[in-house]
């Protein structure tokens, strides 16, 4: 069984307050430790008791990063719309300045990171379902737990105020050493029974993707992704945690996420990288234009032939490409991607995809890279503040955290950010559930909506524990 000792974290502790007071302000003391693996989601459970309300969840595709943060030790948050994405990266260097960090291992995602996002648009009304989610939200989690590349670090994260004592360093080492000892006990609960399925106004959606059709044929614009809800009732409070086991299982090729706040927690198991950047070198995804996967392989590979073919879904994923191409090509040397879209196949549906490498520019900021892409012709539309508008205008939903960008920053400036789509948020024994889909000239309402159907199963899987 692991324990770290006590003497560091005092040492430590004592120059971080000594610090504290000579600057007349907080500083962060950040510690990583390496421990033998665990299994991140028995880690994500362990908070359930301690740390309800202030954990978060993250996995990539291939498991190369796998981050689960527990407790809050220090808060981004913010409502105000202007230059949201620069407020936050200034807010996260300015906390950063003087911090004592202990992180003898170089690996990206160790060490402070921050994990949050933004909403989708921070200029449309609010209503009560997003209202524990502030239009940009990020933790500084007290624990981290960083899986990178299949070896286990803990970094504890401590702000230390003047007045500050030995006896704090004292409590958070107790804590950490609790915490590691409990991993080994697994909490039993029943998973909840779906009892009512909502769908939110079903028929007044496809009027809204008729209309905006008819715009699209004769107006500037040419794409608007337009979404609904769907939500469900259960006999019980929902619990993260099950969800998101059903997700890492049922979605594993995804990125597997949960973000909670103030009780309600924001979930999901989106296949959408919006951007990761890696010390200069950029990694985006351009994913639009849908269809079912078939039920045995050849009815699949048939489906998937058709759309690579469909002019009206080639249509859809071109628009994304361009978009894309032009945000980046700004801040980079140097920008590859194919010609030719090809397949992404996951469980439930399967997408155009044109993968996107890239090479920034020094000055180049991650959180740059979101502001330029953010919103995507793929969850808004294009041209980019025309189609948002739009979406303003017509969409009955309150987007919220949904199709906008979630991830996280390490102190280095390195990190990643999906699109947070294949969602939803769950609220004490009920949960809302997302789709959308990218409207073009030749759409069909019909069809559309068939296809954010199909884009509502992961949640629906997972939630039912199928
Ligand atoms: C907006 C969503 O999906 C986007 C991503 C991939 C394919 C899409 C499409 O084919 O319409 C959407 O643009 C969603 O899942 O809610
Ligand atoms: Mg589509």
């Amino acid at each position: 069984m692991f324990t770290i000792q006590e003497t560091e974290i005092k040492e430590r502790g004592i120059t971080a307050v000594k610090k504290a007071e000579r600057l007349g302000r907080p500083i962060l003391l950040s510690e990583v430790y390496k421990l033998d693996l665990i299994d991140p989601l028995s880690f994500f459970n362990l908070g359930t008791e301690r740390f309800l309300g202030e954990r978060f969840f993250w996995k990539d595709p291939k498991d190369e990063t796998v981050l689960v943060g527990l407790g809050i030790s220090q808060q981004i948050q913010s409502d105000q719309a202007t230059d949201r994405f620069f407020r936050v990266e200034k807010e996260w260097e300015i906390f950063l300045k003087d911090s004592l960090i202990f992180n003898s291992y170089l690996e990206i995602g160790t060490g402070p990171v921050i994990f949050g996002g933004f909403s989708f648009d921070p200029y449309k009304e609010k209503t009560e379902l997003w209202s524990k989610y502030p239009d940009s939200l990020f933790y500084l989690p007290k624990y981290l737990l960083s899986i990178i590349n299949e070896e286990a670090y803990l970094t504890t994260n401590i702000v230390c105020m003047p007045q500050d004592d030995e006896s704090l360093f004292e409590k958070v080492n107790d804590e950490r050493n609790e915490l590691l000892q409990s991993l080994y006990k697994s909490p039993q609960t029943k998973q909840a029974a779906l009892t009512k399925t909502e769908e939110i106004l079903p028929e007044q959606w496809k009027r809204s993707v008729d209309e905006v059709v008819k715009e699209l044929m004769n107006g500037q614009l040419k794409k608007v992704v337009l979404a609904r809800e769907l939500r469900l009732t259960f006999n019980q409070q929902l619990e993260a945690e099950h969800v998101l086991e059903n997700l890492n299982k049922q979605q594993h090729e995804s990125f597997i996420f949960a973000f909670e706040s103030n009780g309600d927690c924001f979930l999901g198991a989106t296949p959408e990288r919006l951007v990761k950047k890696q010390e200069d070198e950029i990694f985006s995804t351009c994913l639009a234009g849908s269809i079912s996967r078939g039920k045995t392989a050849e009815e699949d590979r048939l489906l998937g032939e058709t759309l690579l073919h469909d002019q009206k879904n080639l249509i859809e994923h071109r628009y994304v490409v361009e978009m894309i191409k032009d945000a980046l090509e700004g801040s980079c040397e140097e920008i590859i991607l194919p010609d030719q879209p090809q397949l992404m196949k996951n469980r439930d549906i399967q997408h155009l995809y044109t993968p996107v490498i890239g090479k920034v520019r020094r000055e180049t900021s991650l959180l740059l890279l979101v502001e330029k892409l953010h919103p995507t012709p793929a969850l808004g539309g294009l041209p980019k503040r025309e189609a948002v508008e739009k979406i303003r205008q017509v969409e009955v939903l309150d987007r919220g955290f949904y199709a906008a960008p979630l991830g996280w920053i390490d102190y280095r400036g390195n990190g990643e950010f999906a699109v947070s789509i294949r969602s939803g948020l769950i609220q004490g024994n009920e949960v809302s559930l997302f789709a959308g889909c990218g409207v073009v000239a030749d759409s069909d309402s019909e069809s559309e909506y068939l296809e954010t159907g199909l884009k509502f199963r992961p949640m629906l899987r997972a939630l039912r524990g199928e």
